[in-house]
């Protein structure tokens, strides 16, 4: 197979989009990508399945005239989430939907290396496909598992995601800080059940769980410079089994973001105390558990990303849009931490949010997305080799 074509593209992103997997399980997509890679020219390619990381792909591209190994990354996985499109090819995993866009960020990385098989670049190049960016921490993974060691380590990495409010394949970014980093929460509640006709004999974790959630929600509102910014989300509440037993367990799920580590900290710390006020309140025990994994700050690379909007604003073919940072999270911002790079955004331009049931990207997105980070990509290993010469 030579480089995609238009109609291979949407083939393909539908495809992945029927197939949505949760982190970790991405089996068939791991699959699906192999074979799809291995029709490409082989001549400048070395694929890499780590065995410590089973569902990840990592594929270098070998360089004329390497200086450097510039990197891009890709996530894989899919949400829980069970999707309301109604499009004829809608996922065919019951309760799974690509509802983050990963198979637009899947299928324009796919493009970008199929380009890259039949042009051989000047800089090696490295693209990472990688597991588990929703949940359990993939970019971090790979990393303390040594993915990125010796002639697999990236110089400078890129990444992308996609952006329903910003038009079909325009890029957004900005310097510093483009998303939040968050901080996932869980919250075990242990009461004591009973018969619903006599509270007065148990300790009732729904009702704790209530009181908790709704003093939570003070944390942003009360404790937070309002010209700063930060989000507690509780996405999840699980207690009880039938109306007439009071509960005796109840846990609830969320997530903390902020655009710095402090602000970070300290919803985390305030959270603490209501929990712990929950406790004395109610006579149960609260568990507060606090994971941020991988999921930093995004902090873009003063330099690398100079570069790369002065590229964007530059290019009249391409529509670039400077953004405000988000309170979206991203383990790229792990990977940021650890080497140079950008994140930017691609627009997809559609009505619904991101994770939303209903997200329908605009396809127009991945050939546009392609065109401008190939051309960006170009431009950069042009840029080194005369900076070097
Ligand atoms: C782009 C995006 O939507 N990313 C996810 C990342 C999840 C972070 C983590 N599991 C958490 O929820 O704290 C997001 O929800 O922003």
């Amino acid at each position: 197979m030579s480089q995609l074509t238009h109609d291979e593209l949407i083939q393909i992103r539908r495809h992945l989009h029927q197939i949505p997997e949760l982190a970790l399980e991405e089996y068939q997509t791991h699959d699906y990508l192999l074979e799809v890679i291995k029709q490409f020219d082989q001549t400048y390619l070395t694929i890499r399945v780590p065995k410590e990381l089973p569902t990840a792909v990592m594929v270098r591209v070998a360089g004329t005239n390497p200086r450097r190994t510039i990197g891009y990354r890709t996530d894989i996985d899919a949400l829980p989430v069970t999707e309301q499109t109604g499009l004829p090819y809608a996922s065919q995993m019951p309760g799974k939907m690509h509802a983050c866009g990963h198979d637009i960020h899947m299928t324009v990385a796919l493009g970008l290396l199929s380009y890259y098989s039949e042009h051989q670049p000047i800089d090696n190049l490295l693209f990472f496909f990688q597991p588990a960016e929703e949940s359990k921490n993939g970019g971090k993974l790979a990393y303390e598992l040594g993915l990125f060691t010796g002639e697999w380590c990236p110089d400078e990495f890129y990444g992308l995601h996609d952006n329903p409010e910003l038009p079909a394949g325009a890029i957004g970014c900005r310097m510093g800080t483009l998303f939040a980093g968050t901080t996932e929460v869980n919250v075990d509640i242990q009461g004591q059940g009973g018969h619903a006709a006599f509270p007065q004999n148990a300790k009732d974790a729904v009702v704790a769980a209530a009181s908790l959630i709704t003093q939570a929600q003070t944390i942003v509102s009360r404790s937070i410079d309002p010209i700063q910014s930060g989000v507690l989300t509780l996405g999840k509440l699980e207690a009880g089994t039938i109306r007439n037993v009071i509960a005796d367990h109840a846990r609830i799920e969320g997530t903390i973001r902020g655009l710095t580590q402090p602000m970070i900290e300290k919803i985390g710390q305030r959270l603490q105390t209501i929990c712990d006020g929950i406790a004395t309140s109610f006579e149960v025990d609260v568990k507060l558990e606090l994971n941020q994994g991988g999921y930093w700050p995004v902090e873009n690379n003063a330099d690398l990303t100079s570069h790369l909007i002065a590229f964007m604003q530059a290019n009249p073919k391409i529509t670039f849009i400077e953004t405000a940072p988000a309170m979206t999270g991203e383990d790229f911002g792990f990977l940021l931490a650890k080497f140079p790079g950008t994140m930017f955004w691609l627009g997809v331009e559609d009505d619904a949010q991101l994770h939303a049931p209903t997200l329908t990207p605009d396809e127009r997105a991945i050939d546009r997305g392609i065109e401008a980070i190939t051309q960006f990509i170009n431009y950069r290993m042009q840029e080194n080799y005369l900076l070097e010469e």
